[in-house]
């Protein structure tokens, strides 16, 4: 599923509101601006229409999304999809509630087949990104209606638009949900979501079969693996639906053997009124999660039967010009002479192919000529015509602050005027200024914002990035701005790594040994807890070590007891101050030290003999007009250097292709230096090259496919990524394809 073209950012808190309130809504786009309806221009009133967006019959609270959409065309279109699924949703839960129906029998229906129903699910996600890309129109047109709304004094405009972006970012959603997990995940997925509505008692009751869940969806997985490559469909179609019965009624079983448990824990013989309604709402919570799970079969089946389930193969990508490996030998890391230079295919006469299969895996590559011999056309399911294109590993950006809410756009003037960046800082601006409004905003608005920035981050060649909380500081939102990355990561299509980095700041009234004491006693033992109970995951452990914030020692004992509970340790170090926290680092087996514009040799030498991957970050030096890291004496001491994008609000800059241009223009990269850095050395960073950062078989099929004739384009052609990337592929789907110019 690819995302759409820019969604503003709504605050979905906002958005929760019935269509036809009088309170006047407040609508914020990106970053809390508020929306400026001045370049408005009139319409007819005729050509409005009111639809309902509810695509999925999603949890919205009061009762669905009635939207005014103008265009009476496109509202036809959303009512025929809307009663499509409906549909598909009905047949699906009949045939699994009721068991297996008999096909003969029941050919007057519209649907025979689950396989059927789910082909035709598959043709509403082709239909939902093809509404997609006309999303724009669609965004011209509410604004335009909004103005002749506001003459006619209709209901409030800005609650209209955000009812139909939050109906399409849902639908979108969950049309992405379909495509990018696996059943298992998915069930698993849905099932925590639908535990998270219990109140906490009831949460722990569920607890206990969340193990016997998870297993559950494991063995769902595993037979889909299996049922792959049907040779007989309808036998097998049997088999898949039998065995989504059995797997299904043993979940409801578990759900009825939690009921049961629950009556004993909590019903008790004589019970008084705020019991009963107690039990009441029980019951109706009991009733939603039931709902979850029947709505998780309905997913089960679409994935299951997916027309795609029975081919081998979801993506060649033939006759590329050149196809960038960046390496070809399986290596983990590139560093010192090992950086000058990329493995690239290329000189065959009809180019080269990669292709990637059904998990989304890279399972060959080579001249095209080899591979139409080796494989069969008809087992692939999207063929891409590369010819005169180039193809490149997807990006990898290996540092982003890129959960926040309030921009920051007066401090940019305040620094022009020659303001430093600790300056601002200790003034109670920049970061602390930042952790008032994201302590101020909602889990979902924070969700909200991170997804249209995780959009532009892929439209961009992302396909993995890490992303740092830190803008909480107390447990209560550093853990809820883990919950946000950990919500995106289950629906945007690009990898995410997540980095608790409570030690980002020293909290006000606090002093910096009090935060670290909180920190060792309180954060890092409770955000281990929920990350051993499978609700929260967390990758990697950061602190800010700098004069003001966390000295050496502080910095220290904390990333010791991250490593303890198994983050692994990726920090912020030497970026003002020379403070030695490269030799600490290194000292401790740091993955990633980031910034080191003030690295000293010492701790460059300590860094190249730990294996510790050096993390340049160029947009800071640019931004902050800082001396650069010193990144051609690493590369001479054989440190293996990557690249980040440190988005945040001080570096509004999510382009790793801006961010190689700096790379190579601040930091006296060379190209290949600068590609190596922004894919398999960041890769290694975040402790996962072995399946990203490279065009190799048995890796993730994340790629780049470049307009251009040769790869180098990406990084000369400043600011012109997007015209450059032609496609984004992650996993083998494409998640992002340019419209071509005519
Ligand atoms: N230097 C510390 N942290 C961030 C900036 C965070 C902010 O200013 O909000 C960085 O990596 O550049």
């Amino acid at each position: 599923m690819a995302f759409s073209d820019p969604l503003p950012v709504l605050s979905l808190h906002d958005c929760c509101f019935s269509p036809y309130t009088n309170e006047t809504p407040v609508l914020y786009q990106d970053d809390h601006q508020r929306v400026n309806k001045d370049h408005l221009t009139p319409r007819s009133q005729d050509q409005i229409e009111i639809v309902c967006l509810d695509l999925f019959e999603s949890d919205h609270g009061d009762g669905g999304r009635d939207v005014i959409v103008i265009d009476k065309q496109l509202a036809a279109e959303i009512r025929t999809l809307r009663n499509k699924i409906k549909k598909a949703v009905r047949t699906v839960d009949q045939e699994l509630i009721t068991g297996p129906v008999d096909i003969e029998k029941n050919h007057t229906s519209e649907f025979f087949s689950l396989r059927d129903v789910s082909q035709q699910c598959a043709a509403l996600c082709a239909d939902l990104e093809n509404m997609q890309a006309d999303y724009w129109k669609w965004k011209v047109l509410l604004i335009e209606d909004c103005k002749t709304l506001d003459e006619l004094r209709q209901p409030p405009l800005s609650q209209q638009r955000a009812d139909l972006f939050l109906a399409i970012i849902v639908s979108l959603k969950e049309a992405m949900q379909y495509r990018h997990r696996t059943a298992g995940e998915f069930v698993k997925y849905s099932f925590h979501k639908a535990v998270a509505t219990l109140s906490p008692e009831r949460q722990k009751l569920m607890k206990e079969i969340n193990g016997e869940i998870n297993r559950l969806a494991d063995k769902i997985d595993k037979y889909f693996q299996l049922a792959k490559y049907p040779h007989n469909p309808i036998v097998m179609k049997r088999e898949i639906k039998s065995d989504l019965k059995t797997a299904f009624e043993s979940i409801m079983d578990k759900l009825a053997a939690f009921r049961e448990k629950f009556f004993a824990e909590f019903g008790k013989a004589s019970k008084s009124m705020s019991e009963v309604r107690e039990e009441e709402e029980e019951m109706y919570q009991r009733k939603e999660l039931e709902l979850k799970v029947c709505q998780i079969r309905l997913q089960q089946a679409f994935l299951s039967e997916s027309g795609k389930m029975s081919r081998k193969y979801k993506l060649l990508v033939e006759h590329a010009r050149q196809i960038v490996q960046v390496c070809a030998c399986g290596e983990r890391v590139l560093s010192g002479n090992s950086m000058k230079s990329v493995a690239v295919l290329e000189g065959a006469e009809g180019g080269y192919s990669v292709l990637v299969d059904r998990a989304g895996i890279i399972a060959d590559l080579g001249k095209s000529d080899e591979l139409a011999t080796k494989y069969n056309r008809e087992d692939v399911d999207n063929i891409i015509d590369a010819t005169g294109k180039c193809v490149i590993p997807g990006l990898v950006d290996a540092h982003t602050h890129a959960v926040w809410a309030g921009d920051r756009v007066h401090e940019f003037a305040m620094k022009l005027a020659g303001a430093t960046y600790m300056d601002i800082h200790r003034m109670g601006g920049g970061i602390h200024y930042t952790v008032n409004h994201t302590c101020a905003a909602s889990e979902e608005t924070l969700l909200s914002l991170l997804l249209n920035r995780m959009r532009q981050i892929s439209q961009s060649g992302t396909t993995f990035v890490e992303v740092k909380s830190g803008y909480g500081l107390n447990l209560e939102n550093e853990v809820k701005m883990l919950r946000v990355i950990d919500r995106a990561r289950k629906v945007v299509p690009l990898e995410i790594s997540s980095t608790y980095c409570g030690a980002h700041a020293v909290p006000k009234q606090t002093t910096a040994a009090e935060a670290t004491q909180d920190i060792l006693q309180t954060h890092i033992p409770h955000i281990t807890s929920l990350v051993r109970e499978g609700q929260l995951r967390v990758d990697n452990i950061d602190v800010f070590c700098e004069v003001g914030v966390f000295d050496v020692p502080q910095t220290r004992a904390i990333l010791q007891a991250g490593k303890d509970a198994g983050m692994q340790i990726n920090f912020h170090g030497e970026e003002l101050n020379q403070l030695r926290s490269a030799e600490m680092g290194a000292e401790l087996g740091a993955h990633a030290i980031s910034h080191l514009e003030e690295v000293s040799p010492e701790g460059i030498a300590a860094m190249a003999r730990s294996g510790t991957v050096a993390v340049a970050l160029p947009t800071t030096a640019y931004m902050l007009r800082l001396r650069p890291p010193p990144v051609r004496d690493m590369i001479a001491e054989g440190v293996a250097v990557a690249l980040g994008s440190d988005f945040n609000p001080n570096a509004h800059c999510l382009a790793m292709p801006v961010v190689m241009n700096l790379a190579c223009v601040i930091l006296h990269m060379s190209m290949p230096e600068a590609l190596v850095a922004a894919t398999i050395n960041a890769a290694h960073a975040l402790g996962q090259s072995a399946m990203h950062g490279s065009v190799e078989k048995g890796k993730w099929g994340n790629l780049l496919l470049l307009n251009a004739p040769t790869w180098e384009h990406l990084i000369y052609q400043l600011g012109c990524h997007n015209d450059v990337i032609s496609a984004v592929i992650f996993k083998g789907d494409v998640v992002h394809q340019r419209t071509e110019q005519h």
